[in-house]
């Protein structure tokens, strides 16, 4: 295990002093959400705590099962105590970018219903301002509008591709942008006018305030913003 694991067990330790007994918890995606969905299972085996799961995506559905969660689709939900997630990059108030592993719609739906969010990503994710790619979900029917409508913003599309060239298709059927904008001194203003564009269903901005982020140390240690 390496020592970023460690830390990501470790936070799930402590994450998980927030959850208490019959609640509803959102499952995010990727490997943070992993390591703390299998903590999770174990946590409520040896507390004997009824939980029940909402997953983000297919990805974490699987760990989720392969562990023992009870799941409840997230169509049959309207509200989460808590939900758990990564992200791939974390500004100083607080902005997310996430969607790197194509699970930005449902992922922004759970932040959306929770009544908590607590967000668990590796110290390299953390920037004064965000500026990676940022993740856009778009109808195939809206590949090449959608692209022309990001560049008039300003922002440098790219299709997100499989190896060998295969474009990847979301859960939903979509497909999805990668937008470099430089600097984004604005997330608010930018994710607006990005889920404006025709077609698009959702883009990786998330502006809600995370209840608790935790950052994971390559030491193995971590703190909690
Ligand atoms: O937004 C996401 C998936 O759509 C993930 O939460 C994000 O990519 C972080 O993943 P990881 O914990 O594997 O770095």
């Amino acid at each position: 295990m390496t020592a970023l694991e460690d830390a990501f067990r470790a936070i799930s330790a402590d994450a998980l002093n927030m959850v208490k007994d019959g609640q509803v918890i959102g499952l995010g995606s990727g490997r943070a959400a992993a390591v703390l969905v299998r903590e999770l299972a174990s946590r409520a085996r040896s507390e004997r705590m009824n939980i029940t799961g909402v997953p983000t995506s297919l990805q974490i559905r699987l760990v989720a099962e392969e562990c023992g969660i009870s799941l409840r689709d997230p169509g049959d939900t309207d509200k989460i105590d808590i939900v758990f997630d990564g992200a791939d990059q974390v500004d100083r108030q607080g902005n997310l970018i996430k969607g790197g592993g194509g699970a930005l719609l449902t992922e922004s739906i759970l932040i959306g219903m929770a009544d908590k969010v607590v967000i668990i990503a590796d110290e390299s994710k953390f920037a004064e301002h965000l500026d990676a790619p940022v993740p856009v979900e778009v109808h195939p029917a809206a590949r090449r509008s959608a692209a022309e409508s990001v560049m008039r913003l300003g922002g440098k599309p790219v299709l997100r591709l499989l190896d060998r060239g295969f474009p990847l298709f979301t859960e939903n059927r979509n497909l999805v942008l990668d937008c470099s904008f430089g600097t984004i001194t604005d997330p608010s203003t930018l994710r607006d006018k990005l889920t404006d564009i025709p077609g698009v269903a959702e883009a990786g901005i998330i502006t809600r305030r995370p209840d608790t982020t935790y950052r994971a140390k390559t030491d193995g240690g971590f703190d909690a913003i």
